[in-house]
């Protein structure tokens, strides 16, 4: 059992997840696969941990960023369907038919360079990626997805699996962005002579809002995580999310400042009356940034302001009385009756919720949580690297 020696940790509420992952699982029709997005270590949930729950609870695959994401997966046993979502070298294809990962083709060239680093039995599973509005990476015209649908089908090594898309705004409310690309998504589809395996569009928003974006897979992230895909449809979701993630640390030091006396870097902050201070073992290195001072946090079940520059390993906060040494404090998640959002930290920073899990940096160990008790400690502190 892995241990951690600092008092800051993530927890990671599993039951949450399976209640995230059966609600998604319950609004799709049966036939419809859920791809669980693991990419970046989970949204910085843990990829192991949160893979193993939403296949156990009815996702059918996952899905990641790139080649390294997926091996990590397969190296931890995990033997579901995976598919990269971004772009992988044509020289490293033969890794990926060796672990059975799916790759993501978007221009016909790479087929060909690929092609050169197979043996002749080698089968590579492709999905082709589709750019329908979203400006990133995929096939824009007819001609060119006929053109790869042909080499893929004619080539013995490739596997014509999947065909997707990406939607740029299915978490607006204004919806004729996001009806553009649907269109354009099935003049693309309906071109094709053969339809492969998994037809798939559907981000979060879109498996929410739109059942005809759903086709026969869809690719989830954020609201597995129990996070709304955007502040305008929050309160329009077809069934309760539940954050999964949320923050933690203890108090390691309270003390008693007279008036006047200063807290933190640049001595910026002055206290204007006798108060009580407590310092927490968390800084902007942890992901708890610079531009969060003044964003509250729960001490005690209430509200308590952190005051002062926040340091890199360290922050202070403005306590409303004498707390004692060693205290929990909850930075995000709750509290007794309290609680603090990835909402509302995201938004002090300007930023959306997505980005908040996956900044708090490995330096913060994952504890994760199942019928209320820790059953799993990730600590990527104390775990060994390759040496070239
Ligand atoms: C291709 C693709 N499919 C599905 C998802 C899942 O979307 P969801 O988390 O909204 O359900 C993402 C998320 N990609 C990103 C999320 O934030 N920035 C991104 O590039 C994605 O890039």
């Amino acid at each position: 059992q892995t241990q951690f020696y600092r008092d800051t940790w993530v927890e990671i509420n599993l039951d949450d997840l399976k209640h995230n992952v059966t609600s998604i699982k319950k609004h799709l029709p049966q036939d419809v696969h859920m791809f669980a997005v693991v990419k970046a270590n989970a949204y910085g949930h843990g990829d192991i941990q949160v893979a193993k729950t939403a296949l156990e609870n009815g996702a059918h695959g996952l899905a990641v960023a790139f080649l390294d994401e997926a091996l990590a997966l397969r190296r931890n046993g995990i033997d579901a369907p995976i598919l990269v979502l971004g772009a992988t070298r044509p020289e490293n294809v033969k890794l990926a038919c060796e672990n059975k990962i799916s790759l993501t083709v978007f221009y016909y060239d790479w087929l060909k360079e690929a092609r050169k680093f197979l043996n002749v039995d080698d089968l590579l599973n492709l999905h082709v990626k589709c750019d329908t509005g979203m400006g990133r990476i995929g096939v824009r015209e007819v001609e060119d997805l006929k053109m790869i649908e042909e080499y893929i089908n004619t080539q013995s090594n490739f596997v014509f699996e999947g065909l997707f898309t990406h939607f740029a705004t299915a978490d607006e409310l204004d919806e004729s962005y996001y009806r553009k690309q649907l269109k354009t998504f099935l003049e693309l589809k309906n071109s094709l002579e053969i339809p492969p395996k998994y037809i798939h569009s559907a981000n979060s928003a879109a498996t929410l809002r739109f059942a005809e974006s759903h086709f026969n897979s869809v690719r989830v992230g954020i609201s597995m995580y129990g996070l709304s895909p955007s502040i305008e449809i929050k309160d329009r979701l077809p069934f309760e999310l539940k954050q999964v993630f949320s923050l933690h640390s203890r108090l390691s030091l309270v003390k008693k400042l007279s008036e006047g006396e200063k807290v933190s870097y640049g001595a910026t902050y002055e206290t204007s009356q006798e108060e009580w201070i407590g310092t927490i073992p968390i800084g902007y290195a942890d992901g708890w940034l610079r531009k969060l001072q003044g964003q509250e946090i729960l001490v005690n079940n209430k509200r308590a302001p952190i005051i002062g520059r926040i340091c890199m390993d360290q922050c202070m906060v403005k306590l409303s009385e004498e707390i004692p040494l060693g205290e929990k404090v909850t930075l995000i998640g709750s509290q007794g009756e309290g609680f603090i959002s990835m909402d509302e930290v995201a938004k002090r920073l300007d930023t959306i919720n997505y980005e908040i899990p996956c900044i708090i940096s490995n330096r913060v160990p994952r504890i994760y949580i199942q019928n209320e008790k820790p059953i799993e400690v990730s600590n990527k502190l104390l775990v060994s690297s390759d040496f070239l």
